[in-house]
């Protein structure tokens, strides 16, 4: 196994309904569409598989009833899958006793739901603080480390607010930080900003994304909202019916979407939000004067100001820092307006 791999997702089913296990080994783990129906059973996860790479933010996504949290709950055994394999650091969670699982969750699992429950009589440190005592930890440790939580999500000075005291987006900052308290090694979050206002919920990403950055977490995150996937994830996996149609990075999807379905996702997305200079360059070429460089992961979006305004173009630079290939003015003129680009 890829040793990068945090969390393995192999041939797993949910299936609702009585006596799913037998139905789905008398059809050798491959029962289709039509057999379920036949069977009156409900094919909620099917036959999915998934690699979910340490450090990674790896989206879910899908329309309602595609499947996406029946997944994730599968991956915590919130719900018990009908069959498969599921292997977290390599040990497989379908193995672990009840027990075990409670302590795995316990102690290496965090999660965060859109409707949460934020323990209403206990102030912000308290609620912060709460997974901690459950785990034992001292009352001047569990605050200790509460506090600095608390600040990290950016609620310094709220420690002492009940829950009723806050706002949509503080409350939910509290549930994620709650959620942080433990120090998962992964994090599960279930469409947590669907709640909230437009404006609220793309601060609430940035924030996100920023804690990331400094937290460097396993992320699994559920989302019906495509922008929000191609904002936040390292790659997505687009669910339908139960099943994983495609996974890729945002780029890749919008590229090349694997069926009618994805590209219905895509296809509003401004291509200069997810196309990268790499994937644009012509050949560097060092007789060229040049106005400065930009690296090859940036998003067109981000660079199109500096280099839209100089009629020199930029030296697009590789993963090692060399320079791989230029992009021009005209280039990126091209992605903004929507003309077709040659790849
Ligand atoms: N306990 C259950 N019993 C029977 N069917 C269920 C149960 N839970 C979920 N399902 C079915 O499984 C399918 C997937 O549901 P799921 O909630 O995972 O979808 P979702 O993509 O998360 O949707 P949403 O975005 O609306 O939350 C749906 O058809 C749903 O009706």
């Amino acid at each position: 196994m890829n040793s990068s791999v945090k969390l393995s997702c192999k041939g797993v089913w949910k299936i609702f309904g009585p006596d799913a296990e037998n139905f789905l080994q008398k059809h050798n783990n491959k029962p289709s569409s039509h057999d379920l129906k036949t069977a009156n059973l409900v094919g909620g996860v099917r036959d999915v598989n998934i690699d979910i790479n340490s450090g990674e933010i790896f989206v879910i996504m899908g329309l309602s009833g595609s499947g996406k949290s029946t997944l994730v709950r599968c991956l915590s055994r919130l719900i018990e899958p009908t069959g498969g394999e599921i292997l977290f650091d390599g040990e497989d969670l379908l193995k672990a006793s009840d027990k075990e699982m409670i302590e795995i969750r316990r102690h290496k699992m965090g999660m965060v739901f859109q409707h949460f429950a934020l323990l209403p009589h206990l102030t912000v440190l308290g609620n912060v603080a709460f997974p901690l005592e459950v785990q034992g930890v001292s009352k001047e440790q569990r605050e200790q480390q509460a506090r600095s939580i608390i600040e990290l999500v950016g609620l310094k000075g709220k420690e002492n607010f009940y829950p009723r005291e806050l706002s949509g987006g503080q409350q939910q900052r509290v549930g994620i930080a709650r959620s942080l308290a433990v120090e998962p090694e992964i994090w599960f979050l279930d469409e947590p900003f669907s709640a909230l206002d437009p404006l609220i919920r793309r601060e609430m990403q940035d924030e996100f994304i920023r804690l990331q950055n400094v937290l460097k977490k396993t992320i699994v995150f559920i989302t019906h909202d495509f922008e929000e996937a191609i904002r936040l994830a390292d790659r997505i996996a687009i669910m339908k019916d139960g099943k994983v149609i495609q996974i890729g990075t945002p780029e890749e999807l919008v590229i090349n979407p694997a069926t009618s379905y994805v590209a219905e996702f895509t296809q509003h997305i401004p291509r200069a939000k997810v196309l990268t200079a790499g994937l644009l360059k012509i050949a560097f070429d060092s007789t060229i004067e040049t106005a400065g460089s930009v690296p090859h992961d940036a998003v067109i979006a981000d660079v199109a100001d500096q280099v839209e305004k100089s009629n020199k173009p930029f030296v697009i630079t590789g993963p090692e820092g060399t320079p791989i290939g230029l992009l021009t003015r005209e280039m990126v003129m091209d992605v903004l307006v929507g003309r077709e680009v040659v790849l």
